[in-house]
């Protein structure tokens, strides 16, 4: 099979930094693509019948990650999805691995400010509780170098939703991974 073919079945992943619009925009390519969408938050959310912000208040961090780790493990298992994973699912390197080999890797990212505005007020991310820039700052220096292996970045800053999955949906297209 000609390789774009081979593609247009794989995967697309969308990670990146809280804030990014990875859910947003992975529902605007599962639109486009008639492909179904997995938002990974909320297939733990589903499965565990509460929402992220409550298990890690009542189970902790470590319960989540381990959540994350075997629901995208799972997930993963199918092709031609959109899957939107939480922001903080490259911490295990077995997790990149895994991502890298299923699909098209898209990391969107904003710039801090853009963050902030897009998520300040919403009280569903437990690791931007407080100070929302003084969080955001800290977690995106921390993981500086942590979105670094996807295949293509897309800097949404300056645009919409829908010139983002426009943008993806391109790449997508022609991208030989
Ligand atoms: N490109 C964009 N421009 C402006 N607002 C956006 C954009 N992408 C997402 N948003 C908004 O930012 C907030 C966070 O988006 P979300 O998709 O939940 O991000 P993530 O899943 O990456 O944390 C939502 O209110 C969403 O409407
Ligand atoms: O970056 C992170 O560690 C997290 C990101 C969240 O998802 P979004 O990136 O969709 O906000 C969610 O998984 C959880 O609050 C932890
Ligand atoms: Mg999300």
């Amino acid at each position: 099979m000609h390789q774009s073919e081979n593609n247009l079945h794989s995967n697309i992943i969308l990670v990146g930094m809280m804030g990014t619009g990875k859910t947003t925009v992975g529902t605007l390519l599962a639109d486009l693509l008639q492909y179904p969408l997995v938002d990974i938050d909320a297939v733990i959310a589903e499965s565990e019948g509460m929402s992220v912000q409550d298990i890690f208040a009542s189970k902790g961090e470590l319960y989540f990650r381990e959540l994350e780790s075997q629901t995208l493990t799972s997930v993963l298992e199918q092709k031609g999805q959109i899957v939107s994973t939480g922001g903080g699912s490259v911490l295990r390197a077995e997790n990149c691995d895994l991502m890298i080999a299923k699909g098209l890797v898209v990391c969107l990212t904003a710039d801090i400010d853009h963050i902030v505005q897009r998520v300040g007020g919403d009280d569903n991310r437990p690791l931007l509780a407080g100070d929302t820039y003084e969080r955001v700052s800290s977690i995106m220096e921390q993981r500086k170098h942590a979105y670094q292996f996807a295949h293509v970045t897309v800097d949404t800053s300056l645009l919409n939703p829908d010139e983002v999955a426009s943008h993806v949906l391109t790449r997508y297209r022609v991208q030989a991974f």
